[in-house]
């Protein structure tokens, strides 16, 4: 997926993976990465999620990247947070969103991720992966699972992911089975499947869809 495809998804405000929702499965195993409060949580490819929301209301600090600065001006206007924008001169092609709620702080860049840095993304205690790594087309998730590695220096992640048959749907949301996220992830991580439940794609109703959960921990 090019950044046009993107940019064109949020203008024609064809979002349907925006829930209005926090996601019930965030709430159920956040604490399965056993975060003391005030850790910093990185949210990649993080659209406008409410989700962002809830983590800062529990006490996280919030760093997400997105590449739609639409979406980001979004986020703050809709959940109605102050924000300031950090602009770099000498950094043209990224630019930083901050903002607070309930005390932590919110900042979101605008940024293809991997134009971004370690030393941007300042120190990350976790990553919370919900529709991103399954955003991503397979030839790109090698290189985007390493760039989330880099950018968080292995922290430890809560990852979502779809399972369906592949031939039914084009995607994205990609399908990615167990063995790819052994693949993209082995190595650094070790990797517990929390859950994996029926679930439906608001694309193909009637498609036969489970969503896993995997609780990855830095070795
Ligand atoms: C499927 S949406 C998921 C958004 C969010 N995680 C959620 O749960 O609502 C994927 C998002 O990633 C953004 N995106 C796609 N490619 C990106 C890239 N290379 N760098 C940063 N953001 C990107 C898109 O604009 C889109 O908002």
């Amino acid at each position: 997926m090019n950044p046009e495809f993107w940019q064109a998804r949020w203008q024609e405000k064809r979002i349907g993976f925006n829930q209005p929702d926090v996601n019930p499965l965030l709430i159920k195993y956040f604490k399965a990465l056993n975060l003391p409060i005030g850790s910093r949580v990185f949210v990649p490819l993080c659209g406008k999620s409410i989700d962002m929301v809830w983590l800062a209301t529990q006490g996280y600090d919030v760093v997400g990247v997105e590449l739609v600065e639409t979406a980001v001006q979004e986020f703050f206007t809709e959940q109605a947070i102050p924000y300031t924008v950090i602009e770099d001169a000498n950094k043209p092609n990224i630019k930083c969103y901050t903002g607070e709620i309930a005390d932590r702080s919110i900042a979101l860049w605008v940024a293809d991720i991997f134009a971004l840095s370690a030393d941007d993304m300042g120190h990350i205690d976790a990553v919370y992966d919900r529709a991103a790594l399954i955003a991503m087309p397979p030839e790109m998730r090698p290189k985007y699972s390493e760039q989330v590695r880099k950018l968080s220096n292995n922290a430890s992640q809560l990852l979502l992911t779809l399972n369906y048959d592949q031939n039914e749907w084009a995607g994205p949301p990609f399908s990615i089975s167990s063995e790819q996220v052994q693949q993209y992830y082995s190595s650094q991580y070790q990797i517990t499947e929390l859950e994996g439940e029926p679930s439906t794609l608001n694309a193909a109703p009637e498609m036969a869809v489970r969503e896993y959960v995997w609780l990855l921990l830095g070795k």
